[in-house]
């Protein structure tokens, strides 16, 4: 059974349903759009920005390095004074960037390292300087005068700045490492966050391809419940209302929604309509009955005896038949002495007796108001008047009730048979004028014309 809920309300949900999804993928896209931007802001900001202090950093520590050996090569004092300026300056710088790192990643604690290498480096380079400073002034000395002692305390001064040179080397390189170490932190960080958003996008793509599939799978259930609800139930209909003469009970009224009140409402339409037409085609065979039927005696009436003969026309050239004239014997008599009623009763017994004595198929009318006339076909002239004979003699000795009085009538009958390859009004012409000689005879009477060709037109007795 289909749902209570109407086919607007149905499809309506679905096209809701149908809207919510689309609309949830949108979205979602959307705000996936919104966080992979957010998350490659990140990534380029602050990431980008770690990784960009990190790089002056190693630069500032390579130049401290410089620095050092330009201390190292100074041979005086002006120039070992811009040396230690440098040298101070980068380590102000190296201070400045790592606080910067430290407070861009809070997470990170091992700045200090950093700092520790870069005071130790400072030191060593402080000793260097106090080392440089007094070969220089030895240096000085000994071009002025010749002192041994002097040559030996600068080879011994030159000998310790070998040393700090090594120890400053390894201190220059602890503080890359520290520094490299924090690099290859962010570096594999940003790797991290970009492999993420690589693992989120994945995800996402599954999540929306699974809505892009939802949306298919209602689209094609919207697609097959209009078919099924709608266009199939209309086509049906269609089939229905379009046939010749449309049952109701072809009609199926399924369920409750719109289209099944519509047919409920066309259903009652077709029965009104089947009713109606039943109705029209009763009055048409009452009206069609009325037109060729003598209402006196339920006999053809004239007028559709002569329209069957014209419209079988050829027909009836072919076939063989008797045509006789009846007429009621003094009738007027019957009218002005029983009543008008008595002889309308008197009409319709011998219309009675005519139907009950000729055989079947032969074509009876009311000719007149008192006058029949018929034609039997396949029959020859003595068979046709034995049956006549027979009904002139069932009139005679019945006496008919009217309104309590018994009346006997007789009749007159004037029989010929068709002469062949002639028209109808022949044979009716001769049986015509074979009642008037009937009459003339006495009446009470069966009187057959017989012809043959060559007397076409002449009168001959039997
Ligand atoms: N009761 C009744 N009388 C009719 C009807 N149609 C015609 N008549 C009457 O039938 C009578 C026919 O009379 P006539 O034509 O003079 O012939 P008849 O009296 O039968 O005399 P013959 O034919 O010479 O024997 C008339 O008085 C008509 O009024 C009818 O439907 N009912």
């Amino acid at each position: 059974m289909r749902m209570g809920f109407g086919l607007t309300a149905r499809l309506a949900a679905l096209t809701a349903l149908l809207t919510l999804v689309i609309l949830g993928t949108i979205a979602m896209a959307l705000m996936s759009f919104a966080e992979y931007r957010k998350e490659l802001s990140e990534l380029s900001g602050q990431h980008t920005r770690a990784l960009m202090t990190a790089s002056q950093l190693i630069q500032q520590s390579e130049s401290m390095v410089g620095s050092g050996a330009m201390l190292l090569l100074a041979d005086d004092h002006l120039t070992r004074r811009q040396a230690m300026f440098e040298i101070n300056d980068r380590k102000e710088w190296i201070g400045r960037l790592v606080d910067e790192l430290t407070d861009m990643r809070p997470a990170d604690g091992n700045f200090a390292e950093i700092n520790r290498a870069r005071d130790q480096l400072v030191e060593s380079l402080e000793q260097l300087d106090g080392l440089v400073q007094q070969r220089i002034d030895l240096s000085q000395r000994l071009r002025e005068a010749h002192d041994p002692q002097g040559v030996d305390r600068l080879q011994q001064i030159e000998a310790q700045i070998a040393y700090l040179i090594r120890a400053h080397r390894s201190l220059s390189q602890a503080l890359g490492v520290a520094v490299g170490y924090h690099v290859s932190r962010i570096r594999t960080e940003i790797r991290g966050s970009a492999d993420s958003l690589s693992d989120d996008i994945r995800h996402r793509e599954r999540v929306l391809k699974g809505f892009v599939l939802v949306t298919l799978l209602v689209l094609i259930a919207l697609v097959l419940h209009i078919n099924r609800s709608v266009v199939q139930r209309i086509v049906q209909l269609q089939k229905v209302i379009s046939s010749e003469r449309p049952s109701p009970d072809d009609l199926v009224v399924d369920g409750r929604d719109e289209i099944a009140r519509m047919t409920g409402s066309i259903q009652r339409y077709v029965q009104r309509i089947n009713h109606n037409e039943e109705r029209i085609l009763a009055m048409n065979r009452e009206l069609d009955f009325l037109a060729t039927h003598d209402a006196l005696t339920q006999l053809n009436n004239r007028h559709y005896f002569e329209r069957a003969l014209n419209e079988r026309r050829s027909e009836m050239q072919r076939s063989h038949y008797c045509a006789v004239m009846i007429d009621i014997d003094r009738f007027k008599v019957i009218n002005d002495v029983h009543g008008h009623d008595a002889g309308d009763r008197v009409i319709r017994y011998v219309a009675d007796c005519l139907r009950e004595g000729l055989p079947e198929t032969a074509l009876i009318a009311r000719y007149g108001g008192e006058e029949f006339v018929a034609l039997a076909f396949d029959m020859t002239a003595p068979e046709l008047e034995s049956l006549l004979e027979a009904i002139r003699q069932r009139l005679e000795s019945t006496a008919i009730d009217a309104n309590g009085e018994s009346i006997v009538v007789t009749a007159s009958f004037g029989l010929a048979q068709k002469i062949p390859d002639t028209e109808f009004q022949v044979c009716l012409k001769a049986a015509d004028e074979a009642l008037y000689e009937a009459k003339r005879q006495g009446r009470n009477r069966v009187v057959t014309r017989r012809m043959r060709a060559a007397d076409l037109g002449e009168s001959s007795d039997a």
